[in-house]
């Protein structure tokens, strides 16, 4: 039995191609270095729902098309200045997804033509969430999105307010090509898990991201930051705290992957942003990155993963710590959207076997009045 599912090939898919071995990973056949130097939010999320690049007028029009899709239903604004200000930010995003397939005008059918207008809407409406939901709970108002801008800088404006630098524009459209897609990422399988049971896109999506929202999955780029600020605080030698937490047999956030036995081929990049970005503003964090990822390989023999340099770039780009794997979902929606239509395209239910490890079959009934109390710690035992 595979724990974890470790290896096992549970599907067929053509969108998303990785060699762990190698650190090669490619949407569509095409090598992630060539798509995070050449390509763009908008051209990755084509190639990711059509199998192909586009040609110009096809970019444009998709272009067109997702920034035409930048509305929001006024009850689910009406939600986002209902929650609490302190909500995290993930958890309303994750309710705010649920809330929209109420007004999805497609919501019940699993279509591909009805699936490719909901991925339009869901893309350009899980990145306006985000920024609205933080302008909300700064008391801010909110910024009306601008169709003349990419979906990346739209996010920036959305959420600052002002427009964005060619720089962070720069910097976000990149992170935003390498987080689109990873084959069958845990997310991206419970996106699938439920759509195959011919659920609709919107929750398929809402289950992606309560599983992206885990430490293990995208809420690694969170805790990569606290531990960063933590360290910072406390003025420790970043060294010396992360080989204290692995003699106390704690995990590293940021390092590690299932699949990848080599450098992330996305840590490449986004190493390289940190350092850059770092240079003219604060070089700090990349600096005590480099330091913890440094000793982490050299001791534990474990790369950093693609959650580990997205910290210090995102806080170099002044984003608070809590939107960092929201700003996951912008990016993944594109590849979770590109995974249900192909789910639904040649639809099978999803449902594996489980390696049973309980009582001998058949266990005996036991009749109430002669039970003794198995339960070990929960609940706990009365007292007699
Ligand atoms: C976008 C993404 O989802 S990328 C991944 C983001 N997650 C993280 O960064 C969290 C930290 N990393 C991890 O927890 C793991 O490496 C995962 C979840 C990514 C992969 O998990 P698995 O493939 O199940 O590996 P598993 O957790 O079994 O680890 C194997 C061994 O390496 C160790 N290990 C793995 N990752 C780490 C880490 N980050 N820090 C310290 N030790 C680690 C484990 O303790 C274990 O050691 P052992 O065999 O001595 O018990
Ligand atoms: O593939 C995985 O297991 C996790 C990952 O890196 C991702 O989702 O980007």
């Amino acid at each position: 039995m595979a724990k974890g599912l470790q290896d096992v090939i549970a599907n067929e898919s053509s969108i998303c191609f990785i060699d762990g071995a190698k650190g090669i990973l490619s949407y569509r056949g095409i090598d992630i270095h060539e798509l995070a130097q050449k390509s763009n939010f908008e051209e990755i999320t084509f190639l990711l729902w059509n199998a192909a690049l586009p040609t110009t007028a096809e970019l444009k029009d998709f272009s067109h098309q997702l920034a035409a899709a930048r509305q929001i239903p006024d009850d689910v604004i009406e939600f986002l200045r209902s929650v609490p200000k302190t909500a995290a930010p993930m958890e309303v995003l994750r309710t705010a997804v649920s809330l929209l397939s109420i007004y999805d005008p497609d919501e019940k059918s699993v279509f591909h033509t009805a699936n490719v207008r909901k991925s339009f809407r869901l893309t350009a409406q899980i990145a306006m969430i985000v920024a609205m939901f933080d302008r909300i709970r700064k008391g801010k108002e909110l910024i009306l999105p601008d169709t003349s801008l990419s979906h990346a800088a739209n996010f920036l404006w959305m959420l600052n307010g002002e427009k964005p630098s060619e720089t962070a524009t720069k910097a976000l459209d990149v992170a935003l090509i390498l987080h689109a897609d990873h084959e069958l990422n845990a997310s991206t399988f419970a996106a699938r898990v439920i759509a195959a049971t011919l659920s609709d896109m919107h929750s398929a999506i809402t289950g992606a991201i309560g599983a992206l929202k885990g430490p293990l999955h995208g809420g690694a780029n969170e805790a990569v930051m606290h531990l960063l600020y933590d360290i910072d605080k406390a003025g420790e030698d970043p060294v010396e705290h992360v080989k204290h937490m692995l003699e106390n047999k704690e995990k590293i956030s940021g390092f590690g992957h299932r699949v990848y036995t080599t450098e992330d081929p996305r840590a490449t990049h986004l190493r390289r942003m940190s350092e850059d970005l770092g240079k003219d503003a604060n070089p700090k964090w990349y600096e005590m990155s480099r330091k913890i990822e440094l000793f982490v390989k050299e001791e534990k023999k474990l790369n950093a993963n693609v959650d580990f340099y997205s910290a210090s770039t995102y806080t170099t780009l002044g984003i608070d710590i809590d939107l960092f794997t929201p700003i996951f979902a912008v990016s993944r929606i594109a590849g979770w959207c590109a995974h249900v239509i192909e789910q639904h395209d040649d639809n099978r239910l999803i449902r594996p076997r489980a390696d049973y490890t309980g009582p001998a079959y058949p266990a005996p009934y036991v009749e109430i009045k002669s039970r003794q109390s198995q339960a070990k710690e929960w609940p706990p035992k009365p007292s007699a």
